[in-house]
C-alpha cells in the first residue's frame, strides 16, 4: 500500500486578524465545496491571537481545521498580569502552541531558558508544542547558521533525552531574514538545515515524533519548490494565510498529497 504522509499547514495569523476579517474566512471557507477533498492527507491548524480563540473554537471543527495559540505563560494560573496560562489554553481546546516564534524572541525579549520551560509545560498539558527557531541574515553570512539553530535547542534536546510521551513535536525552521521578506533560502541552504536538524533529534527516544516544519515568505508562489525538501513535513505560514482562496492553493499546490 501506497502510504503518504501527512503534510502540515500551519496558518500563524499574528496580529493581522479582527473578528470581522475572521467572519470573511469562515464564509470563504463555507463556500468551498470541496475544501473537505482538498485537505485529505493534510493537517490544517490555525494559531490564533489570543482574543480570537474562544470565538474560533466553537467554529474550528467545522472548518476541518485545528485551533493554536500564538504562545503561552510560562507560569501556572495565579498572580501572572497580563499572562495567558496553558490551562486557561486548554479551555478552548487548542491542540498546539507556537513557542519561540523569532517576534517574541525579538519584541518581548524572551529568553531559550523561558522557552524551554513553556515547551515541557506543554508538553506536560499534552498540547503540541511548535518550537520555532532560526538564524539572522548577518548570522548566516557568517557561517553561524547551524551553531544558532543548535544554541536556540539546546535546552529541549537536553530535556527530551528522557521524554517518552507520545505528544507531537514540532521544530519549525524560520531563518528570520525570510519572515516578510518574499525570499526563502535555496534548496540547497534547506537541506543542509534539515539534514542537520533531523540528526540532532534521530537519536532520541520520542525520534518519530518530532515533525520539522519550513516557515517564512510561504506562498503559493513559493511552496512548489519547498515540496522538494522530504525533511520537511509542513509549513507555517503567516500573511499568506490570512486569505482562505491563498492558503487553499498552498495547501493544493503538493499534488502528490491530495
Ligand atoms: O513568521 C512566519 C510564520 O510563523 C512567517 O511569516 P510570513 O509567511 O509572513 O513570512
Amino acid at each position: 500500500m501506497n502510504h503518504i504522509p501527512k503534510k502540515y499547514y500551519i496558518a500563524n495569523w499574528k496580529t493581522y486578524q479582527s473578528i470581522s476579517t475572521i467572519k470573511r474566512f469562515i464564509q470563504a471557507s463555507n463556500q468551498e465545496a470541496d475544501w473537505h477533498e482538498t485537505i485529505i492527507n493534510s493537517y490544517i491548524g490555525i494559531a490564533a491571537s489570543y482574543e480570537h480563540l474562544y470565538y474560533l473554537h466553537k467554529k474550528i471543527s467545522k472548518l476541518a481545521m485545528h485551533l493554536g495559540s500564538q504562545d503561552c505563560s510560562a507560569f501556572l494560573p495565579g498572580a501572572y498580569t497580563g499572562q495567558v496560562s496553558i490551562e486557561s489554553l486548554q479551555d478552548m481546546n487548542i491542540s498546539f502552541c507556537l513557542v519561540g516564534h523569532s517576534e517574541v524572541r525579538a519584541e518581548l525579549g524572551q529568553s531559550d531558558m523561558l522557552i524551554s520551560s513553556k515547551f515541557k509545560m506543554l508538553l506536560a498539558a499534552n498540547i503540541s508544542p511548535i518550537m520555532c527557531i532560526g538564524e539572522t541574515l548577518a548570522q548566516k553570512n557568517d557561517g553561524m547558521a547551524l551553531q544558532v539553530l543548535y544554541d536556540q535547542l539546546e535546552h529541549i534536546l537536553n530535556f527530551l533525552q528522557s521524554y517518552t510521551g507520545s505528544t507531537k513535536i514540532f521544530i519549525a525552521y524560520e531563518p528570520r531574514y525570510c519572515i516578510g521578506t518574499g525570499i526563502v533560502p535555496s534548496s540547497d541552504d534547506l537541506q543542509k538545515v534539515f539534514c542537520f536538524l533531523k540528526s540532532l533529534v534521530q537519536q532520541l527516544p520520542i525520534a518519530k515524533n518530532v515533525m520539522f516544519l519550513y516557515g517564512g515568505s510561504v506562498s503559493s508562489k513559493t511552496v512548489q519548490q519547498l515540496h522538494d525538501i522530504k525533511e520537511i513535513s509542513g509549513f507555517l505560514i503567516g500573511k499568506a494565510s490570512i486569505d482562505f482562496q491563498e492558503l487553499k492553493k498552498i495547501v493544493q499546490s503538493d499534488g502528490r498529497m491530495v
